[in-house]
């Protein structure tokens, strides 16, 4: 981003995702800073269609939508898992192709067969992303970035987390983040990285 930061003041901010598992990983991050969470869903407001074409862009539009509609500041993320071998898919597309159901043992199933198509010279490391949008009701607007390198398990292990996190071993670790408990996640994930860059920026 450009320009000078701006620093939040206490009070409410919305977290501008529906998926259950990013809330809760974005309010355990937010919770020593004295800002009172609102979900997106408690609020009713609409999940925009994702028509940018990085990360960044779509966690700018969703959290302008949000700071537009509910008056507050809004703090969005964007993020996916990016497979060397795959050219960076799924990328912005992680969610979609989980399809409808939002299945992500469907979606791992589908990295799984393409890493099997591109064969096994291609190796298996990847990478998340995670892209945070601050947007302040008068349009104001910051983004931070994280990225954490690893490499792709298979079958899945574990149960903590969501999306892909069962197939993911970060680089120096023995657990999947779909084994670590999620404080260990907290401690090392692109989105702890971008949130870092966050508080260092605008609290
Ligand atoms: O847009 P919102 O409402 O925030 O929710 P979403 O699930 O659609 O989120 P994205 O558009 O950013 O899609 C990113 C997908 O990538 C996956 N993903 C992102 N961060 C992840 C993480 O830390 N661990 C595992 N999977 C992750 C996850 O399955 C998400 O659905
Ligand atoms: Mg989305």
């Amino acid at each position: 981003m450009t320009g000078a930061h701006r620093r939040l003041a206490p009070g409410r901010l919305v977290i501008a995702s529906h998926n259950e598992g990013k809330v809760r990983e974005i309010r355990a991050l937010l919770a020593p800073f004295g800002i009172e969470p609102v979900s997106a869903a408690s609020l009713d407001l609409p999940e925009p269609e994702e028509t940018g074409t990085t990360f960044a862009a779509n966690a700018e539009l969703k959290a302008r939508a949000s700071a537009d509609l509910s008056g507050l500041p809004a703090l969005a993320d964007d993020s996916g898992l990016c497979v060397e071998a795959l050219g960076g898919d799924p990328g912005i597309f992680s969610a979609r192709w989980a399809g409808e159901s939002k299945d992500f043992g469907v979606a791992m199933q589908l990295v799984e067969d393409a890493l099997g198509k591109a064969g096994p010279e291609t190796g298996r490391d990847a990478h998340f992303v995670c892209a945070l949008s601050l947007c302040w009701p008068d349009g104001h607007i910051e983004t931070f970035e994280g990225r954490s390198d690893g490499t792709l398990v298979w079958p899945p292990r574990g149960q903590q987390g969501f999306g892909y996190d069962p197939m993911f071993l970060p680089n120096g670790h023995k657990q999947t983040f779909g084994e670590m408990d999620p404080d260990a996640k907290h401690a090392m994930s692109h989105r702890a990285k971008a949130f870092a860059k966050l508080v260092a920026a605008v609290f």
